[in-house]
């Protein structure tokens, strides 16, 4: 039997990670699962998550909890940003190996890379340039994650291993009108127009961004693909001090791209507009893929299809589930 500890199972990636594991137990796999809500456990308390870890003494920690946001709220709230996440990763990092985990999976960003990085980005890119400016709270956050996961394997010998998502979205996410990724954010807002009659969309900044999104089903199974994978076989594919692995689809569209897209999948027929004086942030981050797809995965989900499967999942759920308040 293996127990294993799910942070963050409640937000879109750990949702749909636990929903997986979930699937395998009915199948039969031996798996215990620990869950805590935020409420439950705050896991910037570094004495409460001690206590949990001592108490437990899970197999395996899989690390979705973070503070999580778009370019407004990366922006707006910094100091939350920077903290939380630091803290967290701190928090679960050490106190699991206090408690004697072996093996953790630690979820980080592609807003690691410098703001100019070379496309596609590749793992090498990290720590070569200045970051992103409306991110590099969160950014430096999520790098000293990486560095935390190869700190503990190189002097205590654990196994503790970090992927860098792109963009997310899907079921369970953020929709929040201002603090929301974009993806959620258009969905609602052309929803909202369609529904409304309205004639004009406005979106944030130029357009002309690029971004690379990849659906959290794809995500869920890339996570679990990494951290089932034998030792021998991660540490054959990363360095001690380059350890982590980019997940994404490969393909980017620009913000214009995307708008018209979510347009179609709603409905909305009207004209869409932007507000430069809202940020474009970096003007592209696409992954370079290879060294997952070497190890054997790729992702599945198009995007128009996902986006399709995300909005017949926001129809039906209930205002106050989607985080839009
Ligand atoms: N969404 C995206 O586009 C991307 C996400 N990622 C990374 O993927 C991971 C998961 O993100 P995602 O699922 O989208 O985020 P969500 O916001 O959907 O989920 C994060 C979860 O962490 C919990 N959490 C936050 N702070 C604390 C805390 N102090 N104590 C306990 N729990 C806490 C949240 O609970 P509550 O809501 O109650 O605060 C929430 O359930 C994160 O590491 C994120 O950085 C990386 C790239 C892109
Ligand atoms: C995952 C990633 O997410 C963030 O970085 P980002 O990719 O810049 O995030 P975003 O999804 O918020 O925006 C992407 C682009 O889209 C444009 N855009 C248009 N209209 C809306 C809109 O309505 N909302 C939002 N949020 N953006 C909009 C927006 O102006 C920008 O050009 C960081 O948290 C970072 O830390 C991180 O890890």
């Amino acid at each position: 039997m293996q127990k294993v500890y799910i942070a963050g199972h409640r937000g879109m990636v750990g949702g749909a990670i636990l929903r997986r594991l979930q699937s395998r137990q009915a199948q039969g796999e031996d798996l215990q699962l620990i869950t805590r809500t935020h409420a439950e456990l705050d896991l910037t308390d570094q004495a409460a998550v001690r206590d949990f870890m001592q108490a437990e003494r899970p197999d395996v920690v899989i690390l979705a909890a973070a503070k999580v946001g778009g370019i407004h709220a990366n922006n707006t709230y910094p100091a939350d940003f920077i903290y939380d996440n630091l803290m967290i990763e701190c928090n679960v990092i050490h106190q699991a190996f206090a408690a004697g985990v072996r093996r953790l999976l630690q979820l980080g960003s592609s807003c690691i890379y410098p703001r100019e990085a070379a496309q596609p980005m590749r793992e090498d890119a990290l720590l070569t340039g200045l970051l992103e400016p409306t991110n590099e709270p969160y950014a430096v956050a999520k790098i000293a994650g990486i560095k935390l996961c190869e700190s503990y394997n190189r002097q205590h010998g654990v196994d503790y291993r970090s992927v860098m998502p792109t963009n997310l979205y899907g079921p369970g996410d953020n929709f929040h009108p201002e603090n929301s990724h974009v993806l959620p954010a258009l969905i609602r807002r052309f929803h909202e127009a369609a529904r409304d009659g309205l004639d004009e969309v406005v979106i944030w900044g130029t357009g002309k961004p690029r971004r690379e999104f990849l659906h959290v089903d794809d995500m869920a199974e890339a996570s679990l693909f990494v951290l089932d994978l034998p030792r021998a076989e991660y540490e054959a594919n990363t360095q001690p001090m380059l350890s982590h692995i980019n997940v994404g689809c490969g393909q980017d569209v620009s913000i214009a791209e995307l708008a018209a897209l979510v347009a179609k999948v709603t409905g909305f027929k009207g004209r869409i507009t932007q507000d430069p004086s809202k940020p474009d942030g970096t003007m592209r981050k696409l992954m370079d893929v290879s060294r997952l797809a070497r190890m054997g995965w790729t992702a599945r989900i198009g995007l128009e299809d996902g986006i399709r499967q995300t909005y017949a999942w926001f129809l039906e759920q209930p205002e106050h589930d989607l985080r839009a308040k």
